[in-house]
């Protein structure tokens, strides 16, 4: 039996982290051009809040990568569902995602980023989980950290449902 039982992130907390990483971001990216990159599905939900956090005109894309395959666990390869429409050469490039945990996923995109030539490329996320990180991926602007639970909501989902859950819930799974 699946249950979603606690609330792990409140509305109001996320709203307030995300308050805090436009701020961050809007400072450091001053006076560049710069493009939010969304991984889907999950970052759709934290994309749509942060860039309106952004107090000046960002570009935005949205791309969609397959990071575990066929086997439920990660083989470190990823495929490229949907890639962006841009050219990113030149551009200071942010990928946008609801949440890092093996970190092989974003590793993957960095580099290839950096091959396509974006003037730098960075990460923020909206939440984290540092006991799962299997890579040492520099997160650069990490919202939440959060423990190793599996959690629905803002994005995320179980089986492609509660992505629309305003606040991150635990999932129970109980015989
Ligand atoms: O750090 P990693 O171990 O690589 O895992 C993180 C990735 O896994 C989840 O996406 P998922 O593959 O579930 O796709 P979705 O966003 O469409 O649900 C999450 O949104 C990240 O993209
Ligand atoms: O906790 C999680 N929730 C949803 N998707 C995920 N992908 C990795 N961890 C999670
Ligand atoms: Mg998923």
């Amino acid at each position: 039996m699946t249950q979603i039982t606690k609330v792990l992130v409140s509305k109001d907390q996320l709203q307030q982290r995300v308050r805090e990483l436009g701020a961050e971001i809007s400072r450091d990216y001053a006076g560049k051009e710069l493009v939010l990159i969304c991984i889907l599905k999950g970052g759709a939900v934290f994309m749509s809040d942060l860039m309106r956090e952004i107090t000046f005109p960002v570009g935005i894309d949205y791309m969609s990568v397959s990071s575990y395959g066929a086997s439920s666990t990660s083989s470190g390869v990823i495929t490229i569902k949907k890639d962006i429409d841009m050219d990113i050469r030149g551009k200071h490039v942010l990928l946008v995602e609801d949440l890092i945990d093996t970190g092989l996923t974003l590793q993957h995109l960095k580099e290839l980023f950096a091959l396509r030539e974006a003037a730098s490329v960075r990460i923020c996320t909206i939440l984290s989980k540092p006991s799962r990180r299997l890579v040492d991926v520099p997160i650069d602007y990490s919202g939440i950290d959060i423990p190793d639970e599996f959690v629905v909501g803002y994005g995320l989902d179980y089986a492609e449902q509660f992505r629309n859950l305003p606040e991150v819930w635990i999932v129970e799974t109980r015989d």
